[in-house]
């Protein structure tokens, strides 16, 4: 590395090896700037509901933040940010605390038919085989109000179903280099995002997953910038492995085992390892030698704000901890939309816990299938389905007063997150041979109460829109 501006006399005391080029003062401070590749702390985050809001705040509240950016999805959020006094509130036990210094942006959801985008301007990219056709001919569709500047850092919160969409109107700001957080229920959104926004493993950005337990609503509907913190949770957060390291591991699911002993064979035929643990023992690499620096920033940001109680797992911990989720997930949210009530009412009532059972049989099965799981130890206790019952009615009793998500997006008149609940159960035991039919049953019963919802409250939500419709780009609340 060339020293810029320092005088030369004292950086030649410093310089013992013979093989480094002559010192050449560099012409100016801009020089340097143009020579060193200057880091860029700035946190994007998308999905400004209530999870969005409290992590905005969260780390705008510690010493030296980095600066944050709020991206809307509707010209109207931003009109109301724009006209507010531009700060963030969370309430907390009945004390408020008001953040400022926050940058926002809007970014409208690209509309999607079918599953495949259609180009802003109505031209038929969707009746292309291609469904990058449009934008591989005539480049990313920047609307008026968009910003074209990159984003290294990104938290997504918007919901599942709306992951998709969301990052569409963002694919052409985020580099290889970028990092994306997931920070949605359920499972599913990553293997959608690689199928749909960066099908191409050479140009997609890294991945981090976080899984959010803390308990935030908007007890004040009047106040459109302000969360009320309801129940003490943590972050558990873990950076993925890319498919660019390890193709390998990344090809059929983001966590597939990479080597497999085979008994026998690799006894008399010892494997050659593809990624030793140590492969050079002289030299020895820390275990995050291959993170980006995008994502260390991202982790140690969020580490370091205490409010958030974010810890680092490794890819398979945090994979169990979201299958546990959603072993959680899939009993308490749909029952309480099909009941209209609180998650304590699953308790103390012998019909249900005979319901509750009968899906996690089927999820306990699919999950002590699932081959990314087959290399590690305990899965058969850990996701046994007493113990996940254990679970469930532990959480239900935790949060017995809450108004489940999946409720509340019911109740609303917006699209639920049971897709990527019992859906993915429901898909991924297809895949096993698990045939799961209380959770298919439970996902159309729940997808059949919703539409009636909709149609009650007017059919007037409207999943996919531009500007200033209802376009369905909900947040994660
Ligand atoms: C744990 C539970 C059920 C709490 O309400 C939840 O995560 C949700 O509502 O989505």
């Amino acid at each position: 590395m060339r020293w810029a501006g320092w005088p030369s006399s004292s950086l030649q005391l410093d310089v013992q090896h013979d093989d480094l080029e002559p010192f050449q003062p560099l012409r100016d401070v801009a020089d340097f700037y143009r020579s060193e590749e200057v880091f860029d702390r700035r946190i994007h985050i998308i999905g400004i509901g209530n999870v969005g809001r409290f992590i905005a705040h969260s780390i705008r509240g510690v010493p030296s933040p980095p600066p944050v950016t709020l991206i809307f999805h509707r010209a109207l959020y931003n009109q109301q940010w724009l006209v507010s006094d531009q700060k963030l509130r969370v309430i907390t036990n009945g004390v408020e605390e008001t953040i400022h210094g926050f940058n926002a942006e809007v970014a409208f959801p690209r509309p999607r038919h079918h599953g495949r985008e259609i180009a802003v301007d109505g031209s038929d990219s969707f009746n292309s085989s291609d469904p990058f056709a449009s934008e591989q001919s005539t480049g990313p569709t920047v609307l008026e109000g968009e910003s074209t500047k990159p984003i290294h850092s990104l938290i997504v919160c918007s919901k599942s179903s709306t992951v998709v969409s969301a990052l569409l109107s963002i694919r052409h700001r985020l580099l290889p280099s970028s990092v994306i957080l997931f920070l949605q229920n359920g499972m599913g959104t990553v293997d959608e995002v690689n199928e749909i926004v960066f099908p191409d493993a050479a140009t997609r950005p890294h991945y981090m997953i976080g899984i959010n337990s803390h308990g935030l609503n908007n007890a004040h509907v009047n106040k459109p910038f302000t969360t009320n913190h309801a129940g003490f949770g943590t972050i558990a957060l873990g950076i993925l492995p890319h498919a660019r390291d390890s193709p390998d591991a990344t090809k059929h699911y983001p966590l597939a085992p990479v080597t497999r002993f085979n008994p026998g064979v690799d006894e008399i035929n010892p494997v050659e390892s593809k990624r030793p643990a140590d492969p050079d023992p002289d030299n020895p690499q820390p275990y995050s030698s291959s993170w980006p620096k995008t994502a260390r920033h991202l982790l140690r940001t969020l580490l370091r704000t205490p409010v958030l109680c974010a810890t680092a797992f490794s890819p398979q911990d945090v994979l169990q901890l979201q299958l546990e989720k959603l072993a959680v997930n899939s009993v308490i949210n749909p029952l309480t939309v099909l009941l209209d009530a609180r998650n304590g009412a699953i308790l103390y009532n012998y019909a249900l816990t005979r319901v509750m059972r009968l899906l996690l049989a089927e999820a306990s099965l699919v999950i002590r299938s699932l081959p990314e799981l087959s290399h590690v130890p305990n899965v058969e206790q850990r996701f046994g389905a007493g113990r996940l019952e254990t679970l469930v009615v532990g959480v239900a009793n935790a949060t017995r007063e809450n108004v489940s998500s999946m409720l509340a997006d019911a109740r609303a008149g917006r699209r639920t997150e049971i897709d990527y609940m019992n859906g993915w159960i429901v898909k991924r035991g297809e895949l096993l041979g698990v045939s799961c039919v209380t959770n298919f049953m439970i996902q159309e019963l729940v997808k059949g109460k919703t539409r009636m919802i909709s149609h009650e409250l007017g059919d007037n939500v409207p999943f996919v829109g531009v500007h200033g419709v209802d376009d369905g780009t909900g947040e994660n609340h």
